[in-house]
């Protein structure tokens, strides 16, 4: 699978944080969830546990996007961020439904899965940076999930997948609408960069590693069947 990544601007603070999870970007699109998506041989099993797992994360992104919002000042920056909250819930409301149908899934099948380890560790990060931290912080700790995607989503689409479900998937993530959402976000980022001092640079460099780390194993719990131990 060839890297189409997208970096974004050479010396921006969005630069600085993607350099901070470049290494882990490269494992995401070697994982072989994602290799199995777009050559056809993901088990439609391991898919189905993602898309029910993605439920769940979506809900809770959408929450952790509207904290964002509410840590904004710019207008047009509240106003982007609640949209994006607006649509996570549309996304999980609309997409899914029509994957899960085709999948043999009802939402009462994914409501009844437990949210898994996985799920939980990356959502509670989320939702503690976006609540506690500052807003470049919590800027920092949702781009990965908007930028990962966008970039999984091209390279995917040079191949798409011979299974329709995983091309619907593909599809969505690399469409020119997202990737206009993925700029508008990248460029917030940057506008920040000036204002945000060393320290918290550090910690938002940090929250991206983290957020762009679950990432991948989010990907790797479908694929290996992660459920709770005990
Ligand atoms: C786990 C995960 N991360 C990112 C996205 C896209 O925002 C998604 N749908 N699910
Ligand atoms: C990042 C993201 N993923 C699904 S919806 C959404 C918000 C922007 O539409």
């Amino acid at each position: 699978m060839s890297d189409v990544r997208d970096e974004g601007g050479q010396d921006g603070f969005a630069a600085e944080l993607w350099s901070a999870g470049a290494a882990t970007y490269d494992a995401i699109v070697a994982h072989p969830f994602l290799t199995g998506l777009s050559d056809g041989t993901l088990p439609r099993e391991a898919f189905a546990a993602f898309v029910a797992q993605d439920s769940h994360y979506l809900q809770a992104y959408a929450r952790a996007l509207a904290l964002t919002a509410a840590r904004a000042t710019d207008p047009a920056a509240v106003r982007m961020f609640s949209a994006h909250a607006a649509n996570a819930i549309a996304v999980e409301q609309d997409l899914h439904a029509r994957l899960l149908a085709e999948l043999g899934l009802s939402s009462a099948d994914v409501a009844a899965t437990p949210v898994g380890p996985t799920t939980l560790a990356y959502t509670s990060y989320l939702l503690a940076v976006c609540a506690t931290g500052t807003y470049a912080e919590a800027v920092a700790a949702v781009l990965p999930c908007y930028w990962v995607y966008r970039d999984v989503g091209r390279t995917l689409l040079e191949r798409s997948s011979p299974d329709p479900v995983y091309a619907t998937w593909i599809a969505t993530y690399a469409s020119p609408e997202f990737d206009a959402v993925v700029e508008a976000v990248v460029a917030t980022a940057d506008a920040l960069g000036p204002s945000t001092g060393p320290a918290e640079r550090a910690r938002c460099r940090t929250h991206f590693a983290t957020t762009t780390r679950y990432e991948w194993m989010f990907w790797d719990a479908a694929w290996t069947g992660l459920t709770w131990p005990v």
